[in-house]
């Protein structure tokens, strides 16, 4: 699966301790990130991440495009609610995109690790099946 991982500035270190708690799952899995969340995660977990541009030069939205080519799987956004970012248009079109094409989305620790816990159930064995129905058509 392609993970995507993401956090606002104050929501860096939750992220860093939500990957370091999620290693042995997330290392099974192709992970994705903005650039300064992909450093972090990188750097305390010594998992491999590609880094996209930071969120604010365009991360999200190349996120998003992964998202709008159905290529990304899952996204996890620790977003900061309380603080405003330069580019909330940005953050919105992620947040939407992931509706539009019904990817799961935790933008917050309590529903991120839930999917931690789908993912290594086996719950989200379906995207492998959207993603061959997709290549037949
Ligand atoms: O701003 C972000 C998401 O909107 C995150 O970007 P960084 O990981 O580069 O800080």
């Amino acid at each position: 699966m392609k993970i995507a991982l993401i956090a606002h500035d104050k929501k860096k270190p939750e992220m860093v301790d939500f990957a370091i708690a999620y290693s042995q799952v997330l290392k099974q899995h192709e992970l994705y990130a903005t650039g300064t969340t992909g450093k972090k995660v990188m750097d305390a977990t010594g998992l491999k991440v590609h880094r996209f541009q930071s969120g604010p030069l365009g991360g999200d939205q190349q996120i998003g495009a992964m998202i709008a080519s159905n290529e990304m799987d899952m996204v996890i956004f620790l977003r900061d609610p309380l603080t405003a970012q330069p580019h909330e248009p940005d953050v919105n079109a992620l947040l939407r995109l992931s509706d539009v094409y019904r990817i799961p989305l935790a933008t917050n620790l309590a529903s991120a690790e839930l999917l931690m816990h789908a993912l290594s159930r086996g719950e989200m064995h379906w995207r492998e099946l959207v993603h061959q129905r997709q290549s037949k058509a």
